[in-house]
């Protein structure tokens, strides 16, 4: 492990409030120093960073992994790259793997192959119910003791409100989130975008923003009930919006995430067929959008989180309607959320923040002070340049899924490296 010396870059680092010109020193895997002159002495490897923006490793709080079972599609050491790529140093697996994550062995299982192979941090979610099927409660308190960070049955929703209230009296019990897939699966049923024009003019099923708000406004009561930690996944609706404010001034545990990929494409990008543009819940329109982007603003939603649901070529190569859900999303995180900065949207410290200190908050139970560069704090960071314009190039990703939406457009802004616990774990080849 080397210690480095970042000089230069404008540190921008929202949890300790920092924004501006600072250098910054690493030494033995953690933060050492952060100032303007002269740092502490040291055999430092320095890294110039002139022009560019040197923040805290990204958090994601939501990412499909896909092993156990699905190696085809991701596995824990090519999503870990992709992550690193992505400059996400902390990923959340989801455990609709197969077998799901939903006892200590699976829990285990995970852990051990993160610790051999795994490029970044990765804290493993447990299911809700077993099998994720919706019927039984998975073994919650061993998979608590096992490390899961909260518990999801991501992919699906759970639709007995019974069994969601069960759930979260053990999960308040022991002090982890659940981590909600909102959907009415009556309402989603057979769904294939968003209900609207755009459905009507391909001639495809929607899915209504009532699916995500019904879901999301019985879960508020369950937890309001149980007094549960609820953290709702990939917001993507106005109406979603509505109730979370509503349901936070009220005092409730309440924690939301959104993507980039709903907060930068409409549901217009499916207009063509594009396998790659389905994902669940769907893209769609601007005024959601504008919802999302005030919701960031005015602190309804806490963190910016990919979903990343890689698939093989095969699996989004069919008939529409056929094709899996999913956006391939950690390699264009940053890239596409820039968007929002550069078009004055958005303050790049607030996208920073939704993307560190935010989804640290959430995680709780001792990571409130991970996301931050805090002198003392393990050292990932990550150099970035908002001003780098690329060309997605899918064949590229470190990440065995190739679907993106974005294939073969121009992003502006990218990760140009990547330190993880104190050693570079993704460098750019621009210098
Ligand atoms: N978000 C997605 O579109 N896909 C997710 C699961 C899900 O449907 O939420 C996946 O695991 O592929």
């Amino acid at each position: 492990m080397k210690n480095f010396l970042i000089k230069g870059g404008r540190l921008v680092d929202p949890a300790q409030g920092i924004d501006g010109k600072f250098d910054i020193a690493m030494a033995d895997g953690k933060v050492s120093w952060i100032g303007a002159g002269e740092p502490p002495k040291n055999d430092y490897t320095v890294i110039d960073a002139t022009n560019l923006t040197v923040t805290p490793g990204f958090i994601d709080l939501h990412t499909h992994l896909r092993q156990p079972g699905f190696e085809e599609k991701e596995t824990i050491s090519t999503g870990t790259a992709a992550a690193a790529r992505g400059g996400f140093t902390t990923i959340c697996s989801m455990p609709n793997t197969n077998p799901a994550v939903d006892n200590r062995a699976t829990v285990d299982y995970v852990k051990c192959v993160a610790s051999r192979e795994a490029v970044v941090r990765v804290l493993p979610i447990g299911c809700i119910s077993k099998g994720r099927r919706g019927e039984t409660l998975a073994e919650l308190g061993e998979m608590a003791g096992a490390g899961v960070i909260g518990f999801s049955d991501d992919g699906s929703p759970v639709p007995g409100a019974r069994l969601m209230k069960q759930a979260m009296e053990y999960a308040a019990g022991l002090n982890l989130p659940i981590i909600d897939h909102c959907e009415e699966p009556s309402l989603a049923e057979g769904g294939q975008i968003n209900e609207g024009i755009v459905a009507t003019r391909l001639g495809l099923a929607g899915i209504p923003n009532a699916a995500e708000e019904t879901m999301i406004a019985r879960d508020i009561a369950l937890a309001k009930l149980t007094g549960a930690r609820l953290h709702l996944c990939h917001i993507s609706s106005k109406g979603s919006i509505d109730l979370i404010r509503a349901a936070k001034t009220g005092g409730l545990k309440l924690t939301a995430e959104v993507t980039p990929h709903h907060l930068t494409l409409t549901e217009e990008r499916c207009l063509g067929y594009d396998t790659n543009a389905k994902v669940n819940p769907p893209l769609r329109t601007y005024a959601d959008i504008e919802a999302l982007i005030g919701a960031l603003l005015d602190g309804t939603i806490d963190a910016i989180a990919t979903d990343h649901a890689p698939h093989t070529e095969n699996d989004k190569c069919c008939e529409f309607a056929l094709a899996p859900f999913g956006i391939s999303g950690l390699e264009t995180a940053f890239g596409s959320l820039m968007k929002l900065v550069h078009s004055g949207k958005m303050p790049l410290p607030l996208i920073v923040e939704k993307l560190t200190a935010g989804p640290a908050r959430v995680l709780g139970n001792g990571f409130e002070t991970a996301g931050s560069l805090k002198v003392g704090n393990p050292a990932d960071l990550v150099i970035s340049d908002p001003a780098a314009e690329w060309i997605v190039e899918t064949a590229k990703f470190a990440s065995k899924g190739k679907n993106s939406p974005l294939a073969g457009e121009k992003l502006k802004g990218k990760v140009i490296v990547t330190i993880y616990n104190g050693n570079i774990v993704h460098e750019e080849d621009i210098r």
